[in-house]
């Protein structure tokens, strides 16, 4: 993957708001019938290319969260504005990387992102172009006939990498999709994904439970607690290229945690 330059978001001079939430809310009813809280009065922005995280605790929201941007759950209540106008999910140019990669074993992978092009309505006529370019992108040019079955767990995940690009999206929903992975492989993935935004200047939002995957990656981190509420909302404002192994990076990781840990310890 070529490197590229890329603008600075925050502290820059472009600073684009284009998508924002207002007082999201969610909720699931227990098997009892009881109704239960997950997510409570969720709101925040992003700009245009950021790449923010949404960071918390198992179970407090954060895949719930990304499922009803992907439209796959519905919001209860709530807004969500892009680029200045009210939508609703299907609305977002969106396109959703999972933990999994969930690509289809029996398909190669040209195949495979064949199927997503075609899902999305894209032209026949341009799915050549498409399926070569995004293979590129993610470094799988020599896989394309492949089955998935024969691929590494990191090269599967490229693949559902290639298949969410494929269709040009401005919004990259991302799950913890490197969780899975052995961490030498996530490392490597992480970087390509940068190099990948930074080419592409996509916007992403990115779950994880990782404070330090979310320092490395993110302009901004978003903490979610066991209440369904935003408690912290930090801006990650290290210089880029970073280091994973940064001692400044492991500071603020470390600081983060720390009031993690506490805002944790207060609401119990
Ligand atoms: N379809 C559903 N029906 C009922 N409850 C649900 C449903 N989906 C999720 N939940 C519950 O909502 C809560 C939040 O789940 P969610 O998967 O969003 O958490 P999470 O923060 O992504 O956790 P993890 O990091 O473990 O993936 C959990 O208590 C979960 O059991």
């Amino acid at each position: 993957m070529a490197s590229g330059t890329r603008r600075r978001h925050l502290g820059g001079a472009i600073r684009i708001m284009s998508l924002k939430f207002e007082n999201i809310r969610k909720t699931f009813t227990e098997e009892n019938g009881n109704e239960f809280v997950v997510l409570d009065d969720i709101s925040f922005d992003v700009n245009d290319g950021e790449f923010v995280s949404i960071m918390g605790p198992s179970g407090c929201g954060k895949s719930t969260f990304l499922n009803m941007l992907a439209g796959i759950l519905p919001v209860d209540s709530g807004e969500i504005w892009y680029q200045g106008s009210a939508v609703s999910p299907a609305d977002l140019p969106s396109a959703y990387i999972f933990q999994e990669s969930r690509v289809l074993n029996w398909r190669t992978v040209g195949e495979n992102i064949k199927f997503a092009l075609k899902a999305q309505g894209i032209p026949e006529a341009e799915h050549e172009e498409r399926i070569t370019s995004t293979l590129e992108m993610v470094g799988l040019e020599n896989e394309r006939d492949n089955y998935p079955l024969r691929l590494s767990g990191g090269m599967r995940q490229r693949v559902g990498i290639a298949r969410a690009l494929s269709v040009d999206p401005s919004i990259l929903l991302m799950d913890e999709p490197f969780s899975s992975l052995d961490e030498l492989t996530a490392r490597q993935l992480r970087e390509d994904v940068l190099e990948l935004w930074q080419e592409t200047d996509k916007t992403i939002i990115f779950v994880t439970h990782d404070v330090s995957e979310a320092v490395f990656l993110s302009d901004r981190v978003f903490f979610f607690d066991t209440r369904g509420q935003i408690f912290n909302r930090a801006e990650i404002t290290h210089e880029r290229p970073r280091e994973p192994d940064d001692p400044e990076l492991l500071e603020t990781e470390a600081e983060l945690m720390e009031t993690f840990f506490d805002h944790m310890t207060a609401i119990q």
